[in-house]
């Protein structure tokens, strides 16, 4: 390092580098920070060895030549950049705000020395993170756009900015006259929210992620396809004018701004004006307290003076104005190294992989943890441990690693993989298929689900038990009084009161401490049981510390709503099976579906035994859903719980047999085809079903049987390779006990008393508007008629609603009676079934 001339070419190269991937690519490798770092360290350079500057150096240009893509556009005005300032590395918070900002002081000291004035007006803006474009407009109607590029050539991206919504077509008349040329400048930026819900939708979708709202912002409008920029979120601020011709600009900057809004800009609502240092200084802490609550993004504020005139007389330097500067704040993205991956486990048993870091300040916050999303986002960032990664914390957002410094990944690093158990309570982690996050099967024993478990449990639409809120199911977990659903109902009146206090003395201090700045000291008795106040204290007043508290008129914690919750759970006992098994919490199975899950299965019994191949050939249990309720009881610690439940006395009302219409779902047919065999289709799998009727009788066979019997003879003998492996014909057994259990339980299909149809084999096939086909199929049925899915010969009538396709057309080829739907409905009128 100790050869200048070589670190200046080193650093030239580093930051031209950069720039290609920041403005080329729309894909920096490194943070601002550190750029900005390097950038400033070469300015040094330079200023400390005049002979080795350069006008080529990134230090007096601006962005980068556009490169091919997009047709160029020669700026009539230079669109430059800005001199930046930044806090004093080294001083004190507290210190003198002339230390602490020297950067901003100089600034303004220099004009104040140079114009010979004190304490100039500046126009002061919020500094937008996104990117600054053009926008040209003849005789009011917009012309062209153009991106900055290298501030004398920029890219045509006209196309791109009409599909901005925030970017007029034309100038709004307002009584001024129309400039026949009108250059706007201003920042294109990707809304806060916007970004935040396109990365969660693209989190979802399994897609690469932005990386921060100023890239998605550049690489959406530098897209050349317009179709794909008008689908992201992107939206404009005005700033400035370039070109004008043909009006009479105002005086000043603001006033400019106060003109481009009466055009029809938006610009920022923070734009302001301030006077001197003082007031210079006022406005960036204004904005940089407003930071994270504001619905965009910026790093820093402008100062520009505000007088044009001035402006002139202050002039320019190659790459910025000397009458404007950027004043940074703390920036949001920072590189560190990541020490480890660790996964924590939500209140549902969601998974979710975090980075523990080597602490690093980003936007004025120490931060050591950051999430990873899920185990996909780390794939497609390839993140290990041990890399240098760069963070990004931006408004009340949790920090996120959001890209690694693969330059900088040190030897020896692995890929990571997801722990095979919880870390909480050792139960194995799971990833249904499809979805992008693991959890944790431990269900209502992991500790970290309990009070999430707890609070659904007893909550309305579960068991519904009167007077436990939320907040005190979880007190009851948090002190220990319950640690799975089943210990409620050992609850006692004393444990309550307990349970209260402990609540009450937890939160009292804060409320306490509140009440007793207004009204006098407040405190807790020794025991936790009463309020002490002083003599003046009137409770009358204190209406929200006794609902909160539970205290009553005279101070004395209330004991009754214990007696009363005591019964309320005593009363939850007697309950529904459909109520239950929502209550249990099972992944994806919800309100409806488990209710539909307790009529085709009647009983506890048989949800706990079905095995998920089985559970997913009932309606609205999709193969997500059907797994989970499975995974769900063979889980041991939840199996336990569920005994402990019933042994606490828990009785359903609604127990029944099983579905007499399990008989048309479930049979050797159904249990074949979702056998993972190649080439033993459905068809396949019907025939092998008719000819052997039960699992024992096709086992007796061999593949030349089973093709003799209809399979194909490729299926037949992946059949025979899959049943070799003694394992996979273990788990066919079991599932067919376990389904013929279920079948020798359910009555037989009711024979339908003789009805007009009676015997006659009837298929709907198209949309009906009255009813669903199911519904039709089943009054149908009750009048006798046998409805089947496929139009053979055996059909004897079709019923076809709107746009009916090929079953329709086989009818007529085969000259089946044919009804629509107001034969349909007459005929089901005619004999009471309408
Ligand atoms: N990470 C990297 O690899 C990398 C590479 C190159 C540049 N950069 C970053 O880009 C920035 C430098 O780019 P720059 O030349 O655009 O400078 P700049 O961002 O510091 O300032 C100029 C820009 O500010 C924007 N701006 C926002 N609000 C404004 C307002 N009210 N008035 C005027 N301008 C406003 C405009 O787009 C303007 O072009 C630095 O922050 C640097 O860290 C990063
Ligand atoms: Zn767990």
């Amino acid at each position: 390092m100790s050869n200048p001339a070589q670190r200046i070419a080193a650093l030239r190269l580093q930051l031209e580098d950069a720039n290609h991937r920041y403005y080329v690519l729309d894909d920096p490798a490194i943070p601002d920070a550190e750029y900005d770092a390097l950038l400033r360290e070469l300015e040094a350079l330079e200023i400390e060895h005049p002979e080795l500057a350069s006008d080529d150096s990134p230090t007096r240009t601006v962005g980068t030549r556009p490169e091919g893509g997009f047709p160029e556009v020669a700026h009539a005005i230079p669109m430059l950049s800005l001199a930046n300032a930044f806090e004093t590395p080294g001083v004190a918070d507290d210190a003198d705000d002339r230390a602490r900002y020297a950067e901003v002081a100089d600034f303004v000291r220099r004009i104040e020395q140079k114009l010979d004035i004190s304490d100039p007006v500046f126009s002061v803006e919020p500094k937008l993170d996104g990117l600054a474009i053009s926008l040209r407009y003849e005789d009011g109607v917009f012309m062209q756009g153009a991106t900055r590029g290298d501030g004398a050539t920029g890219e045509n991206v006209t196309a791109n900015l009409r599909q901005v919504r925030a970017v007029p077509l034309k100038l709004r008349e307002s009584g001024t006259p129309v400039p026949s040329v009108f250059e706007v400048r201003g920042e294109i930026y990707m809304p806060r929210k916007s970004f935040a819900e396109w990365n969660a939708k693209a989190l979802e979708n399994n897609e690469k992620l932005l990386a921060n709202p100023r890239n998605g912002a550049a690489g959406s409008l530098r897209q050349l396809d317009p179709a794909v920029t008008r689908r992201r979120p992107l939206a404009f601020f005005a700033y400035s004018v370039g070109e004008v011709r043909g009006l009479e600009l105002p005086e000043t900057h603001s006033q400019t701004l106060a003109l481009l809004r009466t055009f029809g800009f938006p610009v920022a609502p923070e734009a302001d004006t301030a006077t001197g240092f003082d007031g210079l200084i006022a406005y960036f802490r204004r904005i940089g307290t407003a930071r994270d609550s504001l619905p965009y993004d910026i790093d820093g504020v402008v100062y520009k003076l505000d007088d044009y005139d001035q402006q002139r007389v202050m002039g320019f330097v190659s790459r910025a104005p000397r009458w404007a500067l950027a004043h940074k704040f703390p920036a949001q993205e920072q590189s560190t190294v990541l020490r480890a991956i660790e996964v924590q486990v939500g209140r549902t048993g969601a998974i979710t992989p975090v980075a523990r870091l080597e602490p690093v300040q980003v936007a004025g916050v120490t931060v050591t943890n950051a999430t990873l999303h899920n185990e996909d986002q780390i794939r497609r960032l390839d993140v290990r441990e041990g890399d240098t990664v760069i963070v990004r914390r931006a408004g009340d957002v949790i920090p996120e690693v959001v890209r690694v410094i693969e330059e900088r990944r040190p030897a020896g690093t692995v890929e990571w993989s997801m722990p095979a158990t919880c870390p909480v309570c050792g139960s194995e982690l799971v990833r249904e298929e499809g979805a992008a996050a693991w959890r944790c099967t431990g269900g209502l024993t992991c500790s970290a689900q309990r009070k999430e478990a707890v609070r659904h449990f007893a909550s309305r639409r579960a068991m519904d038990i009167e007077g436990l809120g939320d907040k005190q199911a979880e007190a009851l977990v948090e002190f220990g009084f319950v640690h799975s659903p089943a210990d409620l109902y050992t609850l006692t009146v004393a444990d309550l009161v307990r349970m209260k206090t402990a609540l009450d003395a937890a939160t009292a201090a804060d409320f306490l401490q509140a009440v007793s700045d207004s009204k006098g000291a407040l405190a807790l008795d020794t025991e936790g049981q009463r309020i002490l106040a002083q003599d003046d204290f009137d409770w009358k007043d204190a209406g929200f510390l006794r609902s909160h508290l539970a205290v009553e008129p005279d101070g004395k914690l209330a004991t009754k709503w214990a007696g009363n919750l005591v019964a309320g759970i005593d009363a939850s006992r007697a309950t529904t099976l459909a109520r239950f098994l929502f209550a249990l919490g099972i992944p994806h199975l919800g309100e409806t579906t488990a209710k539909s899950l307790a009529q085709w299965l009647g009983s506890l019994d048989f949800v706990r035994s079905t095995p998920a191949v089985v559970l997913q050939a009932l309606p609205d249990i999709g193969g997500e859903v059907g797994r989970s309720i499975a995974t769900f009881f063979e889980q041991p610690g939840n199996a336990g719980v569920v005994d402990a439940l019933l042994a606490a006395g828990i009785t359903f009302s609604d127990e029944a047999p099983p579905s007499a219409a399990l008989r048309e779902r479930l049979g050797l047919s159904h249990l074949l085809s979702t056998l993972p065999v190649d080439k033993l289709g459905d068809k396949s799998a019907q025939r092998l079903a008719e000819t052997y009727g039960t699992l024992d009788a096709l086992l007796r066979a061999n593949a030349i049987g089973w093709a003799g019997a209809g399979a194909s003879m490729a299926g037949a003998e992946n059949l025979a390779a899959y049943l070799a492996d003694a394992q996979a014909l273990a788990a066919l057994r079991a599932t067919d006990a376990a389904m013929r259990r279920l079948l020798d339980a359910a009555p037989e299909r009711a024979v339908a008393a003789s009805g007009p149809l009676d015997g006659k084999t009837v298929v709907l096939t198209g949309s009906l508007a009255a009813m669903t086909r199911d519904e039709a199929g089943a009054k149908l049925e009750a009048l006798g008629a046998k409805v089947a899915g496929s139009v053979s010969k055996k059909t004897q009538l079709v019923v076809a609603g709107e746009s009916a396709g090929s079953k329709l057309a086989k009818a007529r080829e085969l000259g089946i009676e044919v009804w629509d739907e107001e034969a349909l409905l007459s005929f089901l009128q005619a004999h009471g079934a309408s």
